[in-house]
């Protein structure tokens, strides 16, 4: 459903050229819960953004669905983007607009008829079970129910794959648990693709079938989380499956 071919990318900085991500591949299937997890820096969220061309990749191929993205004009990238929903760290949400139209404003742009807009928004807010906060406004709401919004708002236009970068960051660990219930129930009901940045392998073990572990700009391992004896063999991946940790920055300096 996703492919990533040798994707890579580098930033022009003040310090000269940073090289942060170096041809990378994946493969994602329909219906993956797919892991990426890395240190700070490991470019999980560039290639994430690569596969709506958030980032345009300057070398390697982006195919999804069978259309090779980097390829395609603007007016049928915008159209393609579509089936492709992102939710953010930091929800991202319009706080000058309330619940209803935080939700409403893609289905404006993708130009959706009133009445369909209505139905499409009463049951993306019934899914993230806040059919009652329609009036309220994001500064009235808590972190949970921000990306819960959020997480409506990115299902409004029916995509097939929903991106997640670092989803559960800003929330406390109860909530995480809130918001990994609502990805994998929309995964299991409306059968969507979700790839999901994250730091935590507990994150990871609870709703990911898959794993890419990245570092410096490359994926190191993949892991196929329902086979039985996963033995990580780089360094990194030993110390994140041994390590049920948050990490933090501090942790990351004790990491060799
Ligand atoms: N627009 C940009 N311009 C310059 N450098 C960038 C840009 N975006 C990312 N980088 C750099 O590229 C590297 C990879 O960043 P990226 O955000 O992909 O990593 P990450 O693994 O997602 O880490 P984090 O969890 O901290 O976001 C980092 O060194 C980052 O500072």
């Amino acid at each position: 459903m996703i492919t990533l071919q040798n994707i890579s990318k580098t930033f022009t900085t003040a310090g000269g050229p940073l090289h942060a991500v170096s041809s990378a591949s994946l493969q994602i299937e329909e219906g993956d819960i797919y892991g990426l997890i890395g240190f700070s820096g490991a470019g999980k969220s560039t290639l994430l953004r690569t596969i709506n061309l958030l980032e345009r990749p300057d070398e390697g191929n982006v195919i999804v669905d069978g259309e090779e993205l980097t390829k395609l004009h603007l007016r049928e990238l915008r159209k393609k983007r579509l089936s492709i929903g992102m939710i953010f760290q930091h929800f991202n949400l319009l706080n000058n607009l309330n619940v209803y139209d935080n939700v409403s404003f893609p289905l404006e742009i993708a130009k959706v008829p009133k009445a369909e807009r209505h139905k499409r928004i009463e049951t993306c807010l019934e899914m993230v079970g806040l059919s009652d906060k329609t009036k309220a406004y994001p500064a009235k709401l808590s972190g949970g129910q921000k990306q819960r919004v959020a997480i409506a708002r990115a299902l409004a236009n029916n995509p097939k794959i929903l991106l997640c970068d670092e989803p559960t960051s800003s929330v406390d660990p109860q909530t995480t648990g809130s918001i990994l219930a609502a990805l994998k129930e929309i995964n299991r009901n409306l059968g969507i693709t979700i790839v999901i940045v994250t730091h935590e392998m507990n994150v990871v073990k609870a709703i990911c079938n898959k794993v890419a572990v990245m570092e410096h700009g490359k994926i190191v391992e993949k892991f196929d989380l329902s086979e039985k004896n996963i033995v990580p063999q780089s360094n990194i991946a030993q110390y994140l499956f041994n390590n049920e940790i948050s990490l933090e920055r501090e942790l990351e300096a004790n990491y060799v």
